[in-house]
């Protein structure tokens, strides 16, 4: 399943809509009714409206009725794998639990696998609202 994802992360980079930064971004994430669903960032002209890739991923499913993500794979061309922006860990918290498997990579291959935990740790959730 890992392969699989990163595949169709790759398959979905190639979407990215980037006219600003010329940076793709592709994710790909399984939930657990074990569909897949992918997405690229996409820009727009007032640039704080961009959306990353993994948003894209997963709004795309929640708005599909899937709610529980089992896996994510996201890839971009850096250096080392890429590492998710702030927003969309937070984001990822709200449909992953604390074991929810990140695969973070490049188009070398350089793949590193992470939890939620390890991504967004202290991450606010609706259980801490009183
Ligand atoms: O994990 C990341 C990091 C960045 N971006 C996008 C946002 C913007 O379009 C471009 C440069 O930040 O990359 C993502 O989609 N995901
Ligand atoms: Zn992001």
């Amino acid at each position: 399943m890992k392969e699989q994802l990163i595949q169709e992360a790759m398959a979905a980079r190639k979407h990215a809509h980037i006219p600003y930064s010329n940076f793709a971004v592709g994710a790909a994430l399984l939930t657990s009714n074990k569909r897949i669903y992918s997405g690229c960032n996409i820009e727009n002209a007032s640039f704080g409206l961009t959306n990353c890739a993994e948003r894209t991923a997963i709004f795309k499913a929640v708005s599909e009725g899937e709610h529980i993500i089992e896996a994510i794979a996201v890839v971009a061309d850096t250096k080392g794998p890429v590492s998710p922006c702030g927003a969309c860990r937070q984001v990822l918290a709200e449909f992953c639990d604390e074991n929810t498997k990140i695969y973070l990579t490049n188009l070398h291959g350089n793949t590193e696998e992470w939890t939620m935990a390890q991504l967004l740790p202290g991450a606010f959730r609706s259980a801490d609202m009183k």
